[in-house]
């Protein structure tokens, strides 16, 4: 237990820290920690001042909306006060929110569920149908009159149409500013920034998040800049003095038949089990949305069991915010790291001092390329840097606290030298990243051709592992996937940790890769540009890699989607000595090269799939989708697009959409395997 001189200091100490940050967060928009740590620490100053009543200060951040007006604008008192939202951040606070609800009105009410939309509140009031004030909460009973800033959104009605619109009344909303304005106005910021860098002029600073990016926008002085940053507004409350519309529902309901920006996504929801479920729901799918989230909104639906409630100084009674865990976290940088790709593409990524984000523990951060590190986020040594985990595995560094570098802490430069091989980097006219040219010894990029031939879409050597490439390449008896066709048994014996069995199974799975078909081993060996289905062109025009090797740049790009820089790169790539000799090795050893032709005993096929209708639909392990019309057609067969009763077969691959499968079993189609599809054209 703390004495009460401790828990005095811990309660002034809290309130100077939190009124700090909400001064940040509300009048200089930068957020100095992040939300969650802000809610921890808001939580514990109010059960400090609950088991000691007697120490609240006056000025307690529990006690009062964070914001305030500014000397900007002109300040408009409130007609109804703006509050601000409980936090709950789990089911078991949401229970107890449930349970409060019910001691007070009993058990006969429902929710409305609403998303909690991440930017700033503002009042808009309605005159007669016209917008006359736009105001921002500002200390919740004063804000500042920006309606020349709100008359630029776009889907705000200037003036409204339809029946039953009181003389006078207010709604309320979230303004905010959508992901993608957020990027394009990054990205402008950021192209800026390379002229003033070229000019040695001070760079501008890139917006750190869209919420702070909205409130900083509102508060501008030149509504036509503000104008360019596209602000937009979702409405979710009706205040009028007339008791006309008896719940929340309707009100939105309402709002939206007037013309208002209403979100669809909220749902009403009978017991605090199908609030888990709405919860639940965006939890997955929110990151779709266009505009940031950072929780739910929980609402009494009925007006008049609101007014039973009540709200206290800070909140309404009636509502609760749950948040979702932090998906947005400031840590360390510690160094920059880089790694040396397959196409000699150096890729810098952060090292963090570990932090939880989103339930798992990040360490690393992709910083994508020099621009990035140099120019966009301006990084420099020991910086704390603002972690971010969108719909990608690796997450993001989304922006710098640049209050909190330290004097003197050096820029960081993006290397000059390879890290594995020290060549000098080259910068590619027309391309962001930077790279190695020392493609034959660099060992990363040795070691990562081998890995892009032998990988399930190219060879397919799966008895073949990341720690083998490495013991065979310092071992010297691997440099090119044509090495690999020369390996013995008795070789592979020497290696760590290999048996007789693992011995057999790799080199049994290198022989079995000669099967595999021209368009995979064109696509293995690894000619820039040239992808899998890129290979699958080449390989069905020019039949053979003799054929592709005389070809030339307008033989190339005669070719069906096949364009001049592929053209450019498969030209190059067949001049190379080096390459010539893995082609002829590669040759000897049996593999194909080219496409087994079929046309000259076309006469034989059996056409045994004539007079048959297929839908192919799906991703498929031994053909593409176009490969596997081909096939079908090849046989005799027609390939039709859509189900319908005459059909004969479906085949189906992975990813078969559902409504798709269940159409053709209503229809009693058949639906094929590819297995079964490829035993029926066996011969
Ligand atoms: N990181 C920082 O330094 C810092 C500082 C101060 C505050 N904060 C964050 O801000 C929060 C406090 O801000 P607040 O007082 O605005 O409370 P709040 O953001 O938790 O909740 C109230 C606000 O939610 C918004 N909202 C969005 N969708 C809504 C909907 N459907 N219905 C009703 N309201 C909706 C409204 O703007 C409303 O004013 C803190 O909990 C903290 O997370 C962070
Ligand atoms: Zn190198």
């Amino acid at each position: 237990m703390m004495t009460e001189q401790e828990a005095k200091s811990r309660i002034d100490e809290l309130t100077d820290q939190l009124n700090h940050y909400n001064y940040l967060y509300y009048q200089k928009d930068e957020s100095a920690i992040s939300d969650y740590d802000f809610d921890m620490l808001l939580k514990e100053l109010s059960d400090l001042e609950e088991s000691n009543p007697s120490l609240k200060r006056t000025d307690s951040p529990t006690q009062r909306v964070g914001g305030a007006v500014t000397k900007e604008f002109p300040t408009v008192t409130h007609r109804y006060p703006m509050l601000s939202l409980g936090n709950s951040y789990n089911q078991d606070d949401l229970r107890d929110f449930d349970e409060r609800i019910r001691k007070d009105i009993g058990d006969n009410f429902e929710y409305i569920c609403e998303l909690k939309f991440d930017g700033v509140a503002i009042s808009l009031t309605y005159e007669n149908g016209i917008l006359t004030k736009g105001v921002t909460r500002g200390d919740g009973v004063q804000g500042d009159d920006i309606t020349p800033n709100v008359r630029t959104i776009k889907t705000i009605p200037l003036k409204l149409f339809g029946d039953n619109i009181p003389p006078v009344f207010e709604v309320r909303g979230e303004g905010f500013m959508s992901k993608e304005t957020f990027s394009r106005l990054n990205e402008e910021i950021s192209s800026k920034n390379i002229e003033l860098e070229k000019a040695g002029k001070a760079l501008l600073k890139p917006l750190a998040n869209p919420r702070n990016a909205a409130s900083g926008s509102f508060k501008m002085q030149d509504s036509s800049v503000v104008a360019h940053r596209s602000l937009d507004c979702y409405l979710y409350g009706f205040l009028g003095d007339e008791e006309t519309i008896p719940t929340h529902g309707a009100a939105l309901e309402q709002l939206k038949t007037w013309g208002f920006n209403v979100s669809d996504t909220w749902r009403k929801c009978d017991s605090i089990e199908a609030v888990f479920e709405f919860i639940n729901h965006w939890a997955d799918h929110r990151q779709e949305l266009p505009l940031e989230t950072d929780g739910i909104v929980i609402k009494v639906n009925s007006l008049k069991q609101q007014r039973l409630l009540g709200t206290t100084a800070k909140s309404p009674k009636w509502a609760i915010a749950y948040k979702f865990p932090a998906e947005n976290v400031k840590t360390r940088l510690l160094s920059v790291s880089y790694q040396v790709g397959r196409t000699g593409a150096v890729t810098p990524v952060a090292n963090l001092e570990s932090v939880q984000l989103a339930g798992t523990t990040v360490k690393r951060a992709s910083l994508h390329n020099a621009q990035e590190i140099e120019i966009r986020l301006d990084l420099h040594e020991n910086d704390m840097v603002y972690v971010e985990k969108g719909g990608e595995i690796i997450p993001k560094i989304t922006g710098v606290a640049v209050g909190e570098r330290k004097d003197g802490a050096q820029k960081i430069q993006f290397i000059e030298n390879c890290p594995a091989c020290n060549s000098p980097l080259v910068q590619i006219e027309g391309e962001a990243a930077r790279y190695c040219k020392n493609e034959k010894a660099c060992p990363p990029q040795v070691k990562g051709k081998i890995e892009h031939f032998i990988q399930r879409k190219a060879l397919n050597v799966d008895s073949l592992g990341k720690e083998t490439i490495d013991q065979l390449m310092e071992r010297g008896l691997v440099r090119t996937p044509a090495d690999l066709y020369n390996l013995t048994i008795d070789q592979l014996l020497e290696l760590d940790r290999f048996g007789q069995k693992s011995a057999e199974k790799l080199v049994s799975g290198v022989e079995e890769s000669k099967n595999v078909p021209f368009e995979r081993v064109l696509f293995g060996i690894g000619i820039r540009f040239v992808g899998a289905t890129v290979a699958e062109k080449l390989a069905s025009h020019f039949k053979s890699i003799d054929n592709l090797m005389q070809a030339s740049h307008d033989d190339l790009i005669a070719v069906d989607e096949i364009g001049g820089r592929i053209a450019e790169s498969v030209v190059n790539y067949f001049k190379d000595e080096d390459h010539l000799t893995l082609i002829n090795s590669l040759k000897e050893s049996g593999l194909q090269l080219e496409i087994e032709e079929k046309e000259a005993s076309n006469e034989a096929v059996d056409l045994m799939l004539e007079g048959k209708s297929f839908v192919v639909s799906g991703v498929f392990e031994n053909f593409s989708r176009d490969g596997l019309k081909d096939e079908i057609k090849k046989f005799g067969g027609k390939v039709v697009s859509s189900i319908s009763k005459k059909l004969d077969f479906v085949v189906a691959g992975d990813k078969m959409g559902p409504s798709k499968r269940e159409k053709a079993e209503k229809l009693g189609v058949q639906i094929l395997t590819e297995q079964e599809f490829m035993g029926m054209i066996k011969s």
